[in-house]
């Protein structure tokens, strides 16, 4: 039994869908991030779910049981946004308990529970200290802790780390994961960033214009985007329009090696930045200019070129430092059958 079904889920506002006959499901324990441009529908979706935003059409459920005459306050889910909006006035141990004593939890449990959590999220002597005093990392931490106490059968978070700066963000979405996954917390968490949705979620879902455009693991998304709008929303570039026959793509670039069971036919075809290969002048027919490159840095010393090809649109390419040519050279390119994706025209 799925713990939450959205079926057929629809919102408008005047006539402008929000939401667009959206079906989805998260199963207990499941850690899903909703990802989409701004307007696309992701804190609709999450509202919905919430019983703050009614449907047009469709329902929502939760362990099988539809929600249409449940109120916010006992669905059982817990939110957290990213004005997290602590009580000033409380300290941080007043603020974790609210929702605790909300619930009538007697004070000594909900102090075991507080202390519990604290620990929990990193800040295990914090309980007296008064918001005011905290950064903002440590508020994220309080607010999350707040959120986990009533221990809800599902947490959802809108964009819980969007005021941060990128380096926390990157270690509090790791923590994240780390005190989801340790609690069995079921999770849907709507962000823009789709590194930080790749870090957190088991499972992504890719929203455009109040539809989902794709669902998958985040490897499955990187490997095999669905679309142009998925692959232009994840960052991908190199696309051009193509036609496939036999193992072979005709393109603006020339011919490109498409994967050997892809059917005859036009496609938009896409090579990932890490497909397109700098080659031996002889191994390879097309020659580009190196128009810049970029340090990414990691853990494979990684570069990204930009190339200005003889002949089809501009190329990204990427390589070690060690293998990177410098601006201004010119340099022989060949494409990686395993890194071209064949998407719907
Ligand atoms: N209360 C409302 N009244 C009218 N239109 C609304 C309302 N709430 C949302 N919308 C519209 O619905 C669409 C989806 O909005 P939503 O906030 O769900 O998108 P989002 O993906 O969460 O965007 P963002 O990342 O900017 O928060 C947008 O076009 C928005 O303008």
């Amino acid at each position: 039994m799925s713990l939450l079904t959205v079926d057929d889920a629809a919102v408008t506002f005047g006539d402008a869908p929000a939401l667009d006959h959206v079906d989805l499901t998260l199963e207990p324990g499941e850690i899903v991030s909703i990802l989409g441009p701004s307007g696309s529908g992701k804190s609709t979706l999450l509202r919905a779910v919430a019983g703050l935003q009614p449907l047009t059409a469709g329902r929502i459920l939760l362990d099988d049981a539809d929600q249409a005459s449940t109120p916010p306050h006992r669905r059982g889910v817990g939110l957290m946004f990213q004005d997290h909006a602590l009580f000033p006035t409380r300290d941080v141990g007043g603020n974790v308990a609210f929702g605790l004593r909300m619930h009538g939890a007697p004070r000594a449990a909900a102090e075991r529970r507080v202390a519990e959590l604290l620990g929990l999220v990193g800040l295990p002597d914090a309980a007296r200290r008064p918001i005011a005093t905290l950064s903002g990392g440590e508020q994220q931490r309080v607010a999350l802790a707040r959120a986990l106490a009533p221990s809800p059968r599902l947490l959802m978070l809108d964009e819980p780390l969007g005021q941060l700066d990128r380096g926390l963000r990157e270690r509090l979405v790791q923590e994240l994961r780390a005190v989801f996954t340790r609690l069995g917390t079921s999770v849907l968490a709507v962000t823009h960033d789709q590194g930080e949705a790749f870090a957190l979620a088991d499972r992504v879902v890719v929203m455009h214009d109040g539809r989902i455009a794709q669902t998958g693991t985040p490897q499955e998304l990187w490997r095999r985007p669905a679309d142009e709008f998925v692959a232009r929303f994840l960052g991908f570039g190199n696309l051009v329009p193509a036609t496939a026959s036999g193992g072979e793509a005709e393109t603006p670039w020339g011919p490109v090696p498409v994967p050997k069971d892809a059917a005859d036919g036009r496609y938009l075809l896409l090579v990932r930045p890490g497909g397109v290969r700098l080659a031996a002048p002889e191994a390879a027919s097309l020659r580009a200019s190196v128009t810049a490159r970029t340090f990414r840095g990691g853990p494979a010393d990684s570069v990204t070129l930009a190339l200005d090809p003889e002949r089809g649109p501009a190329l990204e390419a990427t390589c070690r430092l060690g293998d990177a040519p410098v601006p201004g050279s010119t340099v022989a390119v060949a494409f990686d059958r395993d890194e071209v994706v064949l998407l719907p025209q």
